[in-house]
């Protein structure tokens, strides 16, 4: 992972057409820039292109400014960030805290490149039990149907106070209304303890063992206010018998969710992950 601040990553899109790559390489090039890795998809049913730079800058990233603006003057929506800059995660969890806990641990590894800014739950630290570490603060926000629209303001409030540019549903096991997922939409990641499209809702494990599946999986896709409907960023499977019983998917589960969860989390971070329509381009290393 390249924390050195004259490191940048760079994702453009924009429609199709001849010569994007030569205008965004030659930009650079002409301002001193040393392209480190660069990956381009054109969607051709969509006539969209899609691009991802990393690239060595030894001079204030200002002198970019107006080659970018003449970019953006062309049509194409520039996102620039320095990989020296962790960005601010929010991590929002119910009572499950495996994903959690893993990502704060693969924090703490250097595994993923983020600021946890504060852990959202609709339970108390008592009932989740699990260890938090000081420097991230708790916020207990619990939620009935009848509160729902005043919980869902404190998350807003939370979002905008703690400069969160990435929300982590970590098993948060409420649905987020339209208005909160709107607010919430391209950053905002959740994990789904299944291999969407299959069994979708709240009791995955029960649905697959009632239906005799020999894989179970878990799904990582961005927020959208239809359930379990939003762009997949990852999915990985594990095999499952007959001998397996709800409880015992749900323990292999686990595992399968935590590291579906951790790899979207970590190339949303790295800017891997760009947004074509109702799917992804994950532009891997
Ligand atoms: N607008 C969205 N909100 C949420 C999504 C989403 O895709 N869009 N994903 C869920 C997570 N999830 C499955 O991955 C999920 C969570 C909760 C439920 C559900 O039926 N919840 C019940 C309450 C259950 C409880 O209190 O334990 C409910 O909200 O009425 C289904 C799927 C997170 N939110």
């Amino acid at each position: 992972m390249n924390r050195t601040p004259n490191i940048y990553r760079m994702t453009i899109t924009c429609p199709d057409r001849p010569g994007l790559v030569a205008a965004v390489s030659g930009a650079l090039f002409a301002k001193g820039a040393n392209i480190l890795e660069a990956q381009h998809f054109a969607d051709r049913l969509s006539g969209t292109f899609f691009m991802r730079i990393e690239f060595q800058l030894d001079q204030p990233r200002d002198v970019l400014k107006p080659a970018l603006d003449r970019l953006e003057a062309e049509g194409m929506r520039i996102n620039l960030r320095c990989a020296g800059e962790p960005q601010r995660v929010l991590l929002l969890v119910s009572k499950f805290d495996h994903c959690l806990v893993d990502l704060l641990y693969r924090e703490r590894l250097g595994e993923i490149d983020a600021h946890f800014v504060g852990i959202v739950s609709n339970h108390s630290q008592e009932v989740l039990r699990t260890w938090i570490p000081e420097h991230i603060p708790f916020h207990h926000l619990p939620v009935t149907p009848g509160t729902k629209a005043a919980q869902e303001a404190g998350i807003k409030r939370i979002v905008e106070e703690s400069g969160a540019d990435l929300i982590v549903l970590a098993r948060y096991m409420q649905i987020l209304s339209d208005d909160l997922a709107s607010f919430l939409s391209g950053r905002c990641i959740n994990i789904h303890h299944s291999f969407l499209p299959g069994f979708k809702g709240a009791k995955p494990y029960h649905q697959a063992h009632a239906r005799g599946v020999k894989m179970i999986g878990a799904t990582a896709h961005y927020v959208t206010s239809d359930l379990d409907e939003g762009p997949i960023i990852h999915q990985d499977v594990e095999l499952v018998t007959h001998a397996d019983l709800p409880e015992d998917m749900i323990r292999k589960g686990r595992d399968v969710e935590r590291r579906v969860l951790a790899r979207a989390v970590s190339d949303h971070l790295e800017q891997r992950v760009l947004i074509d329509g109702h799917r992804t381009i994950v532009f891997r290393d």
